[in-house]
């Protein structure tokens, strides 16, 4: 990577941050970032980024910083994060429709997590900007005819022809604008009414009534239905219940993305991404000396990085000594992704060497993307038995280490898909290719991830 940008200068066009700082936040292009996308037109590219670096923020650092204090209150275990959305967001996927049934199941499933464990939810989209996926592989191959893999909107088009899967830089600016549309109706609906606690519940009577576990959760909803009389009678302002926080994050894999949308905060001279709330570093990419790990040391968001099933207690340690040297609340979020099968023997020791060190950490359980297998049928799938034996698993080592189980990473669309097997629906392989939508990875449909929310308040009441 040799492309340059310019210094970036505070939103009110002053530098209010040493250059030495701003310096900094190019040393990524000297360490070789790993799942960048190559562009044959270098020129298009450069004017591309050129124009990303003027383009106005898509957050408030602010908006960060608050973020930042709920998330050190969930590791505090005074609050619990609800982070979900798709695998990977579409731009054609970002219709009004879409991402209200998205929104609508995120805070279907806050509600019931806040009940069950007495706790404020933390809502985070994996919406509005999450739209570059790193692959295992560079190439696909489909009858006999290879061709670069999708690595997601932002970098190419999903259908399997040579001219939709080659990398095109005007897609960076189309990520931005989709984005800023996406997180404009997320704020609507979330400011605008669309979240107001009694008319969430009544979705989530809806979801029961047709659910064939129906008896399974009943209870615990007809407790939740008390307490929301009990809130009633007692005189509960539910006018300032149809507001909530609802923050945007995405894996902040394109580096020169990322570090056009990246300003000083003129408040603070502190350089902050502005292309989400909180951005994660995946499994694919958290070399401690690669450039991703560089990069998010850089920036004050609150970040994450995932720590898959080959990850040691060592490996954390040196994640913090270099994201998170001060041990600043809210600042770190460890993702751990490391199946139904491992967790359990792996996370622990894990857990009781950073609790000690390190206790300001945050920890959320991914419980999908150890999970991932072939089906017969030649989908890639999950099942919904090994995801929710995942998320036990997290309590458990957290029991077992003493530490705090702080949230949810979860893949998740509001719409009736047919990608991961199970569920009261009883999805069977030869069933997921009725409704097979997404684009790289399966994910829970609406009544999985209400079904997932109904176990983990389970969970967390105990
Ligand atoms: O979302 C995560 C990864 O991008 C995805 O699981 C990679 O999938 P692949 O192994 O099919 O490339
Ligand atoms: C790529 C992802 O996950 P991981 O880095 O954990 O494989 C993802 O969250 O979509
Ligand atoms: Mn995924």
């Amino acid at each position: 990577m040799t492309l340059s940008t310019e210094p970036h200068f505070s939103t009110t066009g002053h530098q209010t941050a040493e250059p030495s700082v701003v310096a900094g936040l190019d040393a990524w292009r000297e360490l070789n970032p790993l799942q960048q996308p190559t562009y044959l037109d270098s020129e298009a590219h450069k004017r591309a980024i050129s124009e990303l670096s003027t383009l106005p923020p898509l957050i408030f650092a602010g908006e960060a910083d608050v973020l930042k204090a709920k998330l050190a209150a969930a590791a505090r275990g005074e609050a619990f994060v609800l982070q979900g959305g798709d695998c990977a967001e579409s731009f054609s996927g970002a219709t009004a429709d879409k991402i209200r049934n998205r929104v609508r199941t995120v805070l279907q499933m806050s509600a019931v997590l806040t009940y069950g464990g007495s706790l404020p939810v933390v809502k985070v989209g994996r919406m509005a900007g999450q739209f570059a996926k790193p692959r295992s592989s560079d190439t696909e191959t489909r009858d006999g005819v290879t061709l670069p893999a999708f690595r997601g909107d932002i970098v190419n088009d999903h259908e399997f022809t040579p001219e939709s899967r080659a990398h095109d830089p005007q897609r960076l600016l189309r990520a931005y604008h989709t984005a800023a549309s996406t997180l404009n109706l997320i704020r609507a609906f979330t400011s605008g009414g669309f979240a107001d606690l009694r008319l969430v519940h009544e979705w989530n009577r809806g979801f029961l009534a047709n659910n064939a576990n129906y008896h399974r959760y009943e209870a615990l909803a007809a407790e939740i239905d008390r307490a929301i009389k009990f809130m009633d009678a007692c005189g509960a302002d539910f006018d300032a219940l149809r507001t909530v926080e609802f923050f945007s994050s995405h894996e902040a894999l394109l580096l020169d993305y990322e570090r056009a949308l990246t300003r000083i905060d003129s408040r603070t001279g502190n350089p902050y991404d502005v292309s989400a709330h909180f951005l994660w570093i995946g499994e694919r990419t958290r070399d401690l000396d690669g450039a991703h790990v560089d990069f998010l040391a850089r920036v004050r968001n609150p970040i994450g990085v995932k720590l898959g099933p080959t990850s040691t207690a060592d490996d954390a340690l040196s994640l913090i000594d270099k994201l998170d040297p001060e041990h600043e609340p809210g600042r770190l979020t460890f993702v751990t992704r490391m199946g139904a099968d491992k967790i359990r023997d792996v996370l622990p020791d894990v857990l009781r060497r950073v609790g000690e060190e390190a206790p300001q950490v945050l920890w959320m359980c991914d419980p999908m993307h150890g999970n991932t297998i072939t089906s017969k049928s030649g989908y890639k799938t999950r099942r919904f038995d090994d995801v929710m034996s995942e998320v036990a698993g997290f309590f458990e080592a957290h029991k077992e280490a003493g530490t705090i189980p702080g949230g949810l990473h979860v893949e998740l669309t509001g719409d009736d898909v047919t990608e991961v097997l199970g569920g009261a629906a009883h999805i069977e392989d030869d069933g997921l290719g009725d409704r097979y939508e997404s684009l790289v990875d399966p994910r829970l449909n609406h009544e999985q991830s209400l079904e997932m929310a109904f176990q983990v308040a389970e969970l967390l009441k105990k």
